[in-house]
């Protein structure tokens, strides 16, 4: 059975996933898309697929089993709800919602239902270097991780679309979900530090330094770093009790010439995750074919988003900010060493 997809955005994500689902993967097609902008919709809609007006209409439509948000965060709550409502599994890209109401009102609707639906783009479960990192702390032979170096580089962010606020709720989501994952642990608390501003991103606050206090008492720093201009650059060190286990760098080709001994940089992260991407979404495309969902899920959106909140605070207060989470509904009981 192919699993008939609905694309909702098509900016650079949406056309990204589309050319994935629809010439990478199997298992599934794109069989409608929407946009805001329509043209832009029209134009990126695979051959045969549909063009909806709004978001809701090609949810309902029985032509679409399961639908892919690649929206805007704000517009993602309303999308969802729209989703959970039809009983229709769906990919949201990260952030789940830009405020903790918002994920609130996700997980009850999606509690209330009864089943999981819904699937958060955090792709760095999926990603093979990451999962093999996390295997190593699982092992357990490095005893207990102490501390994890999170590194998170963009060349380059788009100047106005991205604000002030976005390095703090739509990039350190992702170091956020990874710590959680990879340490099987929550964050009880967050501090920002501000180093001196690049020029290189105008008025943009940038650089941030990010601590996670772990509620094991592992601590987590984060560099976010938006404009560094060479490269998407992507690093991970967790040092344990007896020992340290770090990523590789991407791609791990090493060339050696006159120049000097070099690897090459990815430009964006469609580059470095590509095949994280691709996983990400052929477990997306199996779950979503049985009607549910599998990997991060609601609660983990929702937990980044009361971590994006935290950090937001900690910028105005520069104190540690603590994050409280609600108690875990049954539904997200999924022994976190299992879950993707
Ligand atoms: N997982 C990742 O690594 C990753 C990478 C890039 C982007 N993202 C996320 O994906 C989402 C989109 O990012 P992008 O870089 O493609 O942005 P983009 O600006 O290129 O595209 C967003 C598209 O959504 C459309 N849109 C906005 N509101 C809409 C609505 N209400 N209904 C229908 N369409 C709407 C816009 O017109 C635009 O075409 C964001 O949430 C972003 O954080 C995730
Ligand atoms: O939306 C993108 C995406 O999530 C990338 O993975 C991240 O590195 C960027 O900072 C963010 O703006």
């Amino acid at each position: 059975m192919t699993l008939r997809v609905g694309v909702i955005g098509t900016g650079t994500i949406g056309r990204d996933h589309i050319r994935r689902l629809t010439t990478v993967l199997s298992g599934a097609a794109v069989v409608a898309v929407a946009d805001i902008d329509r043209d832009g919709a029209a134009a990126a809609a695979p051959p045969g697929a549909e063009t909806f007006d709004t978001a809701e209409a090609l949810i309902r439509s029985d032509k679409v089993d399961a639908a892919v948000i690649c929206s805007w965060g704000p517009a993602h709550e309303e999308q969802l709800l729209a989703a959970i409502a039809a009983g229709k599994p769906v990919f949201c890209e990260k952030p789940l919602t830009t405020s903790e109401a918002a994920a609130l009102k996700v997980m009850e609707a999606e509690t209330a239902f009864g089943r999981r639906l819904v699937q958060v783009g955090f792709m760095r479960r999926f990603d093979a270097d990451y999962r093999r990192l996390k295997a190593v702390i699982d092992a357990g032979e490095l005893g207990a991780p102490l501390m994890f170096h999170s590194v998170h580089r963009n060349a380059s962010v788009p100047a106005g679309l991205y604000t002030s606020d976005m390095p703090l709720n739509d990039t350190l989501v992702h170091d956020a979900d990874v710590s959680r994952w990879l340490l099987t642990d929550e964050i009880a608390g967050v501090e920002v530090r501000l180093p001196r501003r690049s020029r290189q991103g105008g008025e943009l606050r940038d650089p941030h330094l990010v601590l996670l206090h772990m509620r094991s008492g592992a601590i987590v720093d984060v560099e976010i770093s938006v404009n560094i201009a060479y490269g998407y650059d992507i690093r991970g060190e967790v040092s344990c009790e007896r020992g340290v286990a770090a990523l590789p760098n991407r791609p791990a080709t090493v060339v050696s010439d006159l120049r000097g001994i070099r690897q090459a940089i990815p430009e964006d992260w469609r580059q470095r995750f590509v095949e994280a991407y691709d996983q990400e979404f052929r477990e997306w495309i199996a779950a979503a074919s049985a009607g549910t969902a599998t990997g991060p899920s609601t609660w983990d959106g929702y937990a980044a988003t009361l971590v994006a909140d935290a950090a937001l605070r900690a910028v105005s207060s520069g104190n540690l900010e603590p994050v409280a989470m609600i108690r875990k509904p049954e539904l997200y009981d999924v022994p976190a060493a299992k879950a993707a």
